[in-house]
């Protein structure tokens, strides 16, 4: 049996202790080496800090994008690039001509999804159109293979959620809507082939192995710039822009060739008051989901439309991975000033490692999502979750120096929820007897969120709070301007403490 080590044995100490029969030329040639070590690596830490001290006074300044999924980060991200990259911006537009084919795509979807498997109640008593036949008693229709989809927008409860003690009557589609239904069926093609398109499958396998190109919502997700690459085309900000391939322009045409052709059908499903009573019912808000272009079928559809800035700040595409957007100022006092502006996306997980060597962070909670729940997990209310995350991330010891930019965003979402009668007090008890108006709501938001903010930091800092809708172009770029301002003086500030 082996000795016993004793208690204090250290393995390690054993392993560089100096040989026990070591010479004195031997120690002398072991103290150099320790020494020369020891210099290696000091030069090593000094080498980092010089460059970390460089690249602060080259202007170098980090800005970091933090808040949950659907928070706007990309939104915003795409904000700066419309503002300071102008003409990359533009060239882009083109790539998301598919990304918003597929946005609208799947909003039809989720509304042929619910005519699937209709129920009477649904249905409003008076005839719901002139032109529709009589009901179709058996046409009840097959639930298509993306019902799962309207787990994306309906947050409330669903319709099969309310209904199960439903009797199975046969529900009664008028035929006007069974008929536009079978017309759109190729739309699923459509929709199969643009993801296939966008997402080659050896993309995103090391992500979803299982389900390589839609997520467990259904939400199809790509890695940042890779999209554009399966194009042949450049991200924002790395490697280079080129002409759009023709492959690319060919299926665009292809896709708008048939919504083309569905565009009177579109805009009568999307019109029909049958259609609009089964969303109502069911609480599918799809005028407040991400993506949406149904407003716009006319010009989206038509086979001249080109995408507009306004249209790329619409476009929904989930962010899977981290992209990073680099530019130079161009013009002004911060002229040649190097931003680089790090999405890390909705996955917390990721997060961590990015929260060295940052200037600030701009943190986006949706005030609009009071009444929804986490599209990855239907039991975390969604606002319950961005304050969470607002008092991780303020009391954060790594970011305690770090200045915080709070967006309390999709301000306009929320204007129109409340505008239609959504109470917020029914889900914020808090907010009491206050008045159910915006001005009042993003004020209470605006007082909890600073609450927490100076109760959390663990040492004073810089912070400012802005009620955003950063999709609107005409208030972000104020906005924006401000929040550079105030983090270029900072940067400034802080480079000539060093
Ligand atoms: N109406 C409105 N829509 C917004 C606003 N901000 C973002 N959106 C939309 O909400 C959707 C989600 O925004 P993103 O910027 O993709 O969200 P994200 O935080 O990057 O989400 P992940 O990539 O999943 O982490 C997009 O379709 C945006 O156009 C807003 O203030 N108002
Ligand atoms: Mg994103």
């Amino acid at each position: 049996m082996p000795a016993r080590e004793p208690a204090d044995h250290d393995p390690l100490d054993a392993i560089l202790r100096p040989p026990l029969d070591e010479t004195p030329e031997e120690k002398a040639c072991r103290v150099a080496q320790e020494e020369e070590a020891r210099r290696v690596s000091l030069a090593i830490d000094e080498s980092i800090r010089q460059e970390r001290v460089a690249r602060k006074k080259m202007k170098v300044v980090r800005l970091l994008l933090l808040g949950q999924s659907e928070s706007g980060k990309s939104t915003t991200l795409r904000q700066f690039q419309r503002l300071y990259t102008p003409s990359a911006f533009r060239e882009e537009r083109i790539h998301w001509h598919s990304i918003i084919q597929l946005n609208l795509i799947r909003s039809i979807h989720i509304i042929l999804d619910a005519l699937a498997d209709v129920r009477p109640h649904e249905l409003p008593s008076a005839p719901p159109s002139p032109t529709s036949s009589p009901p179709l008693g058996s046409r009840r229709l097959a639930p298509s293979m993306y019902s799962a989809r309207n787990n994306v927008y309906g947050d409330s409860a669903s319709a099969s959620d309310t209904d199960s003690a439903e009797t199975p009557s046969a529900p009664t589609l008028p035929a006007h809507l069974s008929q536009i239904r079978a017309r759109l069926a190729p739309l699923h093609h459509v929709e199969a082939l643009l993801v296939s398109r966008l997402v080659p499958p050896s993309e995103d396998a090391p992500f979803l192995p299982e389900r390589p190109r839609v997520d467990t919502t259904g939400e199809v997700f790509v890695r940042p710039g890779s999209w554009k690459r399966g194009w042949r085309i450049g991200p924002f900000g790395g490697g280079g822009h080129g002409p759009v391939g023709g492959e690319e322009r060919e299926l665009a045409e292809e896709v708008q060739g048939v919504l083309w052709r569905c565009s009177s059908d579109l805009m009568t499903l999307w019109h029909d008051p049958t259609v609009r009573s089964i969303l109502k019912k069911r609480k599918i808000r799809l005028e407040e989901s991400p993506g949406f272009f149904l407003n716009e079928l006319p010009r989206v559809t038509a086979p001249s439309y080109q995408p507009s800035d306004d249209d790329v700040l619409k476009a929904r595409l989930k962010t899977v991975g981290v992209s990073e957007y680099r530019f130079e100022m161009e013009a002004g006092s911060e002229s040649g000033t190097q931003w680089r502006i790090i999405d890390v996306g909705g996955s917390r997980k990721t997060w961590v490692p990015f929260f060295d060597d940052i200037d600030a962070i701009i943190f986006l909670a949706p005030i609009s999502c009071f009444d929804q729940t986490l599209a990855e997990d239907r039991s975390v209310n969604r606002l319950e979750d961005s304050v969470l995350l607002w008092k991780a991330v303020c009391s954060n010891k790594l970011l305690a120096r770090v200045d915080l930019v709070l967006f309390l965003n999709k301000c306009d979402i929320l204007a129109s929820k409340l505008g239609s009668g959504i109470r917020l007090a029914k889900y914020v008890k808090s907010f009491g007897e206050r008045p159910n108006e915006s001005e009042a709501v993003e004020k209470y938001f605006k007082s909890k969120f600073n609450a927490i903010h100076r109760e959390y930091s663990p040492i004073p800092r810089k912070y400012y709070g802005f009620c955003t809708s950063v999709t609107d172009t005409t208030t972000t770029g104020g906005i924006i301007a401000s929040v550079r301002d105030m983090v270029v003086r900072e940067h400034l500030r802080r480079s000539k403490l060093l």
